[in-house]
């Protein structure tokens, strides 16, 4: 069994030169594993994984959220894959149970995305 959630965020990108500087509303799946509570049966409270997601959503421009993705230098080039890395890392240092990151953007029949498990980590022995 897996648990999973979803989140949005708005966010500015380019990625020359492709595409100058644009937004898009993209949409998050957390897909979550691992041992589970003996109380409750899930591998992670879906609670602290919603309060963490508003910590990195983040306010007034400081997170992913109402902000420009170029401006970040942990990304880089703000394509879907390395934003979909940088969420990953950003989720698995805090909920090491986490199996997947599925990132999209677009309308529904016409979305594009990237789903990363960590697999560059895995490469480089860094896998938990
Ligand atoms: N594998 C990838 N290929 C490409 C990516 C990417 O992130 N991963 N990105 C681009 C450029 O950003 C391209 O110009 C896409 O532009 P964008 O506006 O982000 O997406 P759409 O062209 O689909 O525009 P919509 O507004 O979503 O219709 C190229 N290749
Ligand atoms: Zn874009």
């Amino acid at each position: 069994m897996k648990t999973y959630c979803e989140f949005t965020f708005d966010a500015a990108h380019s990625v020359a030169p492709y595409s100058g500087l644009h937004g898009h509303t993209f949409i998050v799946k957390l897909t979550f594993g691992g041992p589970v509570d003996e109380v409750y049966g899930w591998p992670v409270n879906l609670y602290d994984v919603e309060n963490y997601i508003k910590e990195i959503k983040g306010e007034h421009g400081s997170g992913l959220d109402h902000g420009s993705l170029d401006l970040n230098p942990a990304i880089g080039v703000a394509s879907l894959e390395n934003v979909t890395k940088y969420v990953w890392k950003l989720v698995k240092e805090r909920f090491p149970g986490l199996e997947e990151v599925e990132l999209k953007r677009g309308m529904s029949g016409s979305q594009e995305g990237c789903i990363y498990r960590g697999e560059a980590e895995a490469r480089m022995g860094l896998a938990a």
